[in-house]
């Protein structure tokens, strides 16, 4: 992940830090870690629930929205997997994702990487072209209608064996070319990567792309098994780094990128505040860190809320703005002349404030 490193200008120093929530928001950004089952808001799933005769076990929009109190990962997955019922036909899957588009546009996002559960789906009898076709449809309109690139990655769940994994990815191959990549997702405790060995090598040799989520609230050994038995190109969560020292060095020196959810990160009490989130820490560190909105419609806010709230929350500065939104490009898994394009865009931005 080496292939293109961008260098801040000194001068962008000289912006008002008054400026900063204005231009958190304007600059050009990539979102690389979002599922996009978790952008289902609730007035969508109850559309949706009524449009295909679903029953769901909430009176409201907002007698749902008042279960999005967690205490943990798993708290969230078990409402999160309820939400995903609602989704049958691939127009269903087409609407989801293109509310998120039109959202992320808002946000002045010019490029994602959304991840889908294909398990949570065809566990239900929908089958997987329904699944694929619509949220490829989406990401094609994008570009013309939108103008943000987006691209598909297609997550395992981990507390599912690696062999429904197996016959995850068989029934996905036809498909092959309407997904960039895979990745690992859902309860991370005592669901090593190691787990998932021979089917991440088996896509490595597919020459698909490969992230895994890990150190979410796993603990540093996860993170190290990613990245040397999954062989993965990037860390999703991966903020339980920090604890090892060993580790933080082998992120920034291969520059792996760490795609960090701050609201995700405080509604799922892995920080107890947003003002002790570590994201500053691992920049300061030299890690490629990013800021990602996970599954925005469960944790309060897209991406821009993301990095406004997490500046005005730890105090952190127009170069980290700057940083975040370089890392964002750099840790994306668009060709070299579409990043470097990407942070001219970015630069400009800056220039003009
Ligand atoms: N934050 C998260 N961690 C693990 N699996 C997820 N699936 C959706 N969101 C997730
Ligand atoms: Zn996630």
């Amino acid at each position: 992940m080496t292939d293109f490193r961008p260098v801040y200008d000194p001068r962008f120093d000289n912006i008002p830090s008054d400026r900063l929530p204005e231009l958190l928001r304007a600059m050009p950004k990539a979102e690389l870690h979002m599922h996009i089952e978790g952008s289902l808001e609730p007035e969508l799933i109850f559309a949706l629930a009524q449009r295909n005769g679903v029953a769901i076990p909430y009176a409201s929009v907002e007698d749902l929205r008042k279960a999005y109190a967690f205490t943990n990962l798993q708290s969230f997955l078990d409402i999160y997997y309820a939400g995903a019922s609602v989704l049958l036909k691939e127009q269903d899957f087409y609407d989801m994702a293109w509310a998120y588009l039109e959202r992320a546009a808002a946000d002045n996002v010019v490029h994602t990487e959304m991840f889908f559960d294909p398990q949570t789906h065809t566990a239900r009898g929908v089958a997987m072209e329904t699944v694929v076709d619509g949220l490829h449809r989406a990401c094609v309109d994008a570009q013309p209608k939108l103008g943000v690139s987006a691209s598909l990655i297609l997550c395992f769940l981990r507390h599912l064996s690696e062999e429904e994994a197996f016959e995850t990815l068989e029934q996905a191959l036809p498909f092959r070319d309407l997904f960039i990549g895979v990745g690992l997702d859902s309860s991370e405790v005592g669901h090593p990567p190691e787990k998932f060995a021979r089917v991440f090598a088996r896509c490595r040799e597919l020459g698909l792309r490969l992230v895994a989520h890990a150190g979410e609230e796993g603990p540093p050994e996860y993170v190290w098994s990613a990245l040397d038995v999954l062989k993965v190109e990037r860390v999703d969560h991966g903020v339980q780094s920090a604890k090892d020292p060993a580790l933080m060095k082998r992120l920034a020196q291969d520059r792996i990128p760490l795609t960090v959810c701050p609201l995700s990160n405080l509604k799922l009490c892995v920080f107890p505040d947003l003002s002790k989130h570590n994201l500053g820490a691992l920049l300061d560190a030299g890690l490629v860190a990013t800021v990602n909105s996970d599954d925005p419609a469960y944790f309060g806010g897209y991406m821009n809320q993301n990095f406004t709230q997490t500046f005005e929350a730890t105090g952190l500065k127009v170069q980290h703005a700057w940083q975040l939104a370089a890392n964002s490009f750099e840790g994306s898994f668009i060709d070299v002349a579409a990043k470097r394009a990407y942070v001219d865009r970015l630069n400009a931005v800056f220039a003009s404030f």
